[in-house]
């Protein structure tokens, strides 16, 4: 059975982040997770978080879920590369998200959180969408929502049709023809140690040059900014007066007056082209007049990272095929 579910920002002025509403267990609860293809753990916040620690989640109670079963003796830890990260138990549960239902999927509740999860109320949760691999249960790794529902979808694909400051979707099982233009162009992917990996052909700047290069990097819809290497980011900024890569703010920002380049890269022989205006993500703080880029260094990462910034520019296919690959069009 195939299946679509809203993509709904969190915050109307900037796009932090995109929630989307589940139903888990017995009668249903209804919880609104961040479905994030650079992680595989599917956790939530539960009746097992400390009071102290929830401020205004909904929260999973398998206690009141007549189908959950404790998965005895697991626990799962998780560290996501901003630094924030939670930690708990795991049951198995009914899991549906936009008609698409997973019987006996394994739902982890946290027992700990951090405080960036904490303080956004509107993430009851994640859905990881990376490969299974990366799933952290111990002692057994356990599967993702995509890959449980893979063998019940017409096609074993999922896309990614975020948008700014706008409510997109997520499509399991197939491919909506009227979301896209032109042709999607499909890449490899690198499946080791576990994200959506893929090499991107290069980079232009605004309507600048084409520059060749081989960009290898992660398609992440759960990182709200795109982290690209120096190189590329300091030619990037490098048009845009008063922009300066500030240690005291963590990255590059630059005078909201400024007009900004759009930024283009590559996907095989074609290319998407980001807006200036996704670039311009938000201010340091409300009414101040110095802005934070959407595109920033990776410098200290170790990873490229395409988030939220570059795939709401697109039409993004996850193709769970064997093997893998990932697909790219203009919409
Ligand atoms: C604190 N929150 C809501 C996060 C959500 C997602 C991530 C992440 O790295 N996903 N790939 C980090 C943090």
């Amino acid at each position: 059975e195939n299946g679509s579910a809203a993509a709904i920002p969190i915050d109307p002025r900037f796009d932090i982040a995109y929630v989307t509403p589940v139903t888990i267990g017995t009668p249903p609860q209804t919880l609104y997770l961040d479905f994030d293809t650079g992680s595989s753990d599917l956790w939530v916040f539960s009746s097992h978080t400390p009071e102290s620690q929830v401020r205004g989640q909904r929260i999973y109670s398998p206690e009141k879920s007549s189908t959950a079963k404790l998965l005895a003796g697991h626990t799962w830890s998780i560290l996501y590369g901003d630094g924030s990260g939670s930690l708990g138990n795991v049951y198995t549960d009914n899991f549906t998200v936009g008609g698409v239902t997973v019987t006996s999927q394994a739902v982890q509740t946290a027992q700990q959180v951090s405080y960036s999860f904490t303080s956004q109320s509107e993430i009851h949760g994640l859905v990881g969408l990376g490969f299974s691999t990366l799933n952290t249960v111990f002692p057994n790794g356990q599967l993702t929502f995509f890959d449980n529902a893979k063998s019940t979808l017409d096609s074993p694909v999922f896309t990614a049709d975020l948008k700014w400051k706008k409510e997109g979707t997520y499509d399991f099982g197939f491919i909506d023809e009227t979301k896209y233009t032109g042709e999607i162009t499909y890449l490899p992917v690198q499946t080791d140690p576990g994200y959506w990996t893929f090499t991107s052909s290069g980079y232009a700047v605004g309507d600048g040059a084409f520059h060749p290069a081989s960009i290898v990097g992660i398609a992440d819809t759960g990182t709200s900014l795109t982290y690209l290497p120096a190189e590329v980011v300091t030619s990037y900024w490098g048009q845009v007066d008063g922009a300066v890569d500030s240690d005291y703010y963590g990255g590059y920002v630059f005078p909201c007056s400024s007009k900004l380049p759009s930024f283009t890269f590559g996907v095989g022989p074609a290319n998407i082209t980001i807006p200036a205006s996704y670039i311009n993500y938000a201010q340091i703080t409300e009414g101040s007049p110095v802005c934070f880029g959407g595109l920033q260094s990776s410098s200290w990462l170790g990873v490229n990272i395409w988030g939220d910034v570059a795939l709401k520019a697109a039409f993004v296919v996850f193709n769970g095929a064997n093997p893998p690959t990932i697909g790219w069009a203009k919409k």
